[in-house]
């Protein structure tokens, strides 16, 4: 490990020294030989990288849009960490730290901080958008906990580029009850104010994330809370199992793998029976009682453990006939409100947001219902559910197509719901969020000792727990191409060999996949496999973006009744205008998200209104509404000629003559007037002034544009059209009398690329 330092100029060398005097470097901090060699294998990595101590790499971080688009793919990470970061923040307040959240790829997506720290922060990209994984910013508390999974400190001088040398940094790696990373939780600050206990905060912090985030996966089945000592249960330091109707583990916190000394393979091949000797309709019998003690069990080691189920209306439903008639009231509320209240302690992790007095669902996770939930109207949706009913169970592989939050992960959620395997896992893998190096190893899993720089016991891969489920393949066009063959090889021979090992492991997993990225066109550029391609299109179905739907106040609703369930809420009619004219570029998702805020915001209101939008929304759909008001008003002054037969005044069907019949030129052919013409120049029932037909008398520019064919024209019509219909192209088909699948061809064959 090299502790010198390296000023990036003579200029400044003198004050570094000065400084340098004063900063107590790693070595001085009582830290175990274990911390030490994790150090030196992380900066032999950043070797291995190419990267340099003393150049100052790329610091720029990502722009706003694509920002943006990290934080709408970790959103749900975000609802349950932000306000555990409001709270470890209070802890350090005015302490020249700040609190920071990343994604899996270590991608910051939030932080909080002392200003005057955050802008020395920020110099060095300590800021959301910036990337601190260890391949860009070298060795830091981010990048190597990622990669060691597991909490790191970096401090001072371990740091591998010297421009972060000033820094300490404690980080959490943030894993779900599969074992897998969704993040980190990093505290950072000037190194002079390293104070040992902040890791112990770290570590508390993201345990908390993760046994809510458990919480709310596993709402729906048992949840089991244990501990050795009995005053234990409902603190942050219990074990949480979750357990399967039929008695299998399907999840687990830390704290119960730290208990029960296994690891998450392991416990996987475990059963309630096998470990605690109960059965899950004994424990339902037993918890069904408010008043019911915690029970004594022994574990297969022969420890003690004081074990409090919870679970909620479906399990009890399922497994004790007697109370099937009972009203139902989640269990799941009452004991949580019991176990706390016995320990002494509040609930182990703070609500999720500031909706958390509505009960909802997960946040970013919409409904958990099958696909009869996500029919709401729209026809292209309708149709698209049909066909997916039809192939259910049929071993087809569904590919799922579609703008970033139009719905793909609910859509194969709501698949694996209706179809035969609902109780078995579903598994979702984001390809775009793990990074190119780790993703063989996640999908694929590896023996231990397989590599190092990863987890040392070895993993099962995302496949193999899919095994008699659905596994979800997100963002499948980013998946590396040397990979797609490998995928290939296991969807066909349906078995996965664990990198590092010589045994192939059977697999049955129904396939979903899904990408917002044209497929073909990437076959073209020989960035995705053909061969592929073909493997995983069984059915392909393409979700249309919000803008083309035509049940957008539907969905409103739909929104607003699982958001605030206890209350009904209704849009006020400048909200509605301000919706509809918008063309919602972040679809579904930024509907739920506008929607989910208005519902707080409107706390004791029955109409959402302006005043309960944010003002960015109410920006851009404001200038939605104004652009579209100027392209009403160009079609307005534009000379009759320049607009489409559609507008033309309606005249006798004989009097149009054969060769300017505007549709196919069969009325040219056969003398008689096209039919589809006249009835395309009928007024549009209850079209605004501005489409309402003029006469074509009153062009008098038509002879003078020899150069617009009647193509050109149509065409630009049809463009005024969808942006004045503020990209709603539903709308503006409904407008134009033609269909929409009219407008998009016309628009995708005529758009250049
Ligand atoms: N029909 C719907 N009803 C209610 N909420 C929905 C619906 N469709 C999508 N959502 C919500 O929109 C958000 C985004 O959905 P989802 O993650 O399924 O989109 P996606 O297309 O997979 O996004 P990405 O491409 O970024 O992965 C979620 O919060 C989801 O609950």
């Amino acid at each position: 490990m090299a502790t010198s330092y390296l000023p990036h100029s003579a200029s400044n060398r003198g004050r570094q020294q000065a400084d340098d005097a004063r900063r107590p470097i790693a070595s001085a901090l009582p830290l175990g030989e274990a911390h030490v060699e994790r150090i030196d294998e992380s900066h032999e990595r950043c070797q291995a990288f190419g990267l340099s101590r003393i150049e100052r790499p790329d610091f720029s971080p990502m722009g706003r849009s694509d920002l943006g688009v990290v934080r709408d793919r970790n959103q749900r990470l975000y609802v349950h960490a932000a306000p555990v970061m409001e709270m470890l923040y209070e802890q350090i307040v005015n302490s020249q730290n700040m609190v920071v959240l990343t994604d899996a790829t270590g991608t910051i997506i939030h932080s909080i901080g002392d200003d005057d720290f955050l802008s020395r922060a920020s110099k060095v990209a300590l800021q959301p958008g910036a990337n601190w994984s260890e391949s860009s910013k070298g060795t830091n508390g981010i990048g190597t906990a990622l990669i060691e999974e597991t909490p790191t400190l970096v401090h001072a001088d371990e740091h591998f580029l010297h421009a972060n040398h000033f820094l300490t940094c404690s980080a959490a790696p943030i894993l779900d009850p599969r074992g897998n990373i969704l993040g980190v939780l990093d505290v950072s600050g000037d190194q002079r104010s390293y104070h040992q206990h902040t890791m112990g905060l770290v570590k508390m912090s993201a345990r908390m994330i993760e046994n809510h985030w458990l919480s709310d996966d596993y709402r729906n089945v048992m949840r089991l809370h244990f501990h050795s000592r009995v005053e234990f249960i409902g603190t942050l330091m219990e074990g949480i199992l979750a357990v399967s109707q039929d008695g299998k583990l399907v999840g687990a916190n830390r704290g119960a793998l730290e208990q029960l000394g296994l690891s998450g393979a392991a416990l996987r091949m475990h059963t309630l029976t096998s470990l605690f000797g109960t059965t899950v309709p004994a424990l339902v019998d037993r918890f069904r009682s408010p008043l019911a003690a915690p029970l004594s069990v022994e574990a297969g080691s022969g420890r003690q453990f004081h074990v409090y189920a919870r679970f909620s209306w479906p399990v009890w439903h399922n497994a004790d006939p007697s109370v099937r008639d009972e009203p139902v009231q989640p269990a799941v509320e009452r004991s949580t409100d019991r176990v706390s209240e016995r320990a002494g302690e509040r609930p182990a992790a703070p609500a999720p947001s500031a909706s958390a007095a509505e009960p909802r669902q997960a946040a970013g996770q919409g409904s958990r219902e099958g696909l009869a939930s996500l029919t709401t109207g729209d026809a292209a949706v309708g149709t698209l559910v049909d066909k997916i009913r039809r192939v259910l169970n049929r071993d087809i592989p569904i590919l799922i197509l579609g703008e970033t939050g139009t719905g793909k992960e609910l859509l194969a959620r709501a698949i694996h719901q209706d179809s035969e395997r609902a109780k078995q896992p579903f598994v979702a893998v984001n390809c775009a969020s793990i990074p190119d190096t780790l993703i063989e190893a996640e999908l694929f899993g590896y023996e231990e000792g397989a590599f190092t720089g990863a987890r040392r016991k070895g993993a099962v891969g995302r496949i193999v727990q899919a095994n008699g489920g659905t596994l979800f393949l997100d963002e499948i066009g980013d998946m590396p191409l040397a990979l797609q063959a490998h995928l290939l090889r296991v969807l066909q021979e349906r078995q996965v060999t664990p990198l590092g090992s010589g045994k192939a492991v059977a697999v049955d997993v129904t396939l979903v996949c899904a990408t917002h990225r044209n497929l073909r066109e990437m076959i073209e550029q020989k960035t995705f496999r053909e061969d592929l391609y073909y493997r995983l299109n069984g059915l392909a179905v393409r979700l249309p973006a919000l803008r083309e739907r035509s049940d957008l106040m539907a969905l409103v609703d739909r929104i607003l009744e699982r958001e605030c369930p206890r209350r009904r809420l209704q849009l006020s009619a400048e909200v509605v205008k301000l919706f509809q004219g918008y063309h919602w570029p972040g679809n579904v998702r930024q509907l739920f998200n506008v929607l989910r805020t208005a519902c707080v915001m409107a706390a004791g209101d029955s109409q959402v209104t302006r005043d309960h939008l944010s003002d960015d929304f109410i920006e851009d759909a404001g200038r939605a509404l104004d652009s579209r008001a100027a392209a009403a008003a160009a079609v307005a002054a534009e000379p009759a000629a320049a607009l489409p037969s559609a507008y033309v005044a309606p005249q006798p069907a004989a009097a149009v003559p054969a060769e300017r019949s505007p549709q196919t030129g069969a009325g040219a052919a056969t003398g008689r007037a096209d039919p589809a013409a006249s009835r395309q120049a009928e007024p549009i029932a209850g079209a605004p002034d501005w489409l309402v037909p003029r006469p074509v008398a009153a062009a008098p520019a038509a002879a003078d544009e020899p150069s617009r064919s009647l193509e050109d024209i149509e065409l630009q019509s049809i463009r005024l059209a969808v942006e004045a219909a503020g990209g709603n192209i539903s709308v503006a088909a409904k407008r134009l009398g033609i269909s929409r699948n009219t407008i998009y061809r016309k628009l995708r064959w005529n758009t250049p690329r």
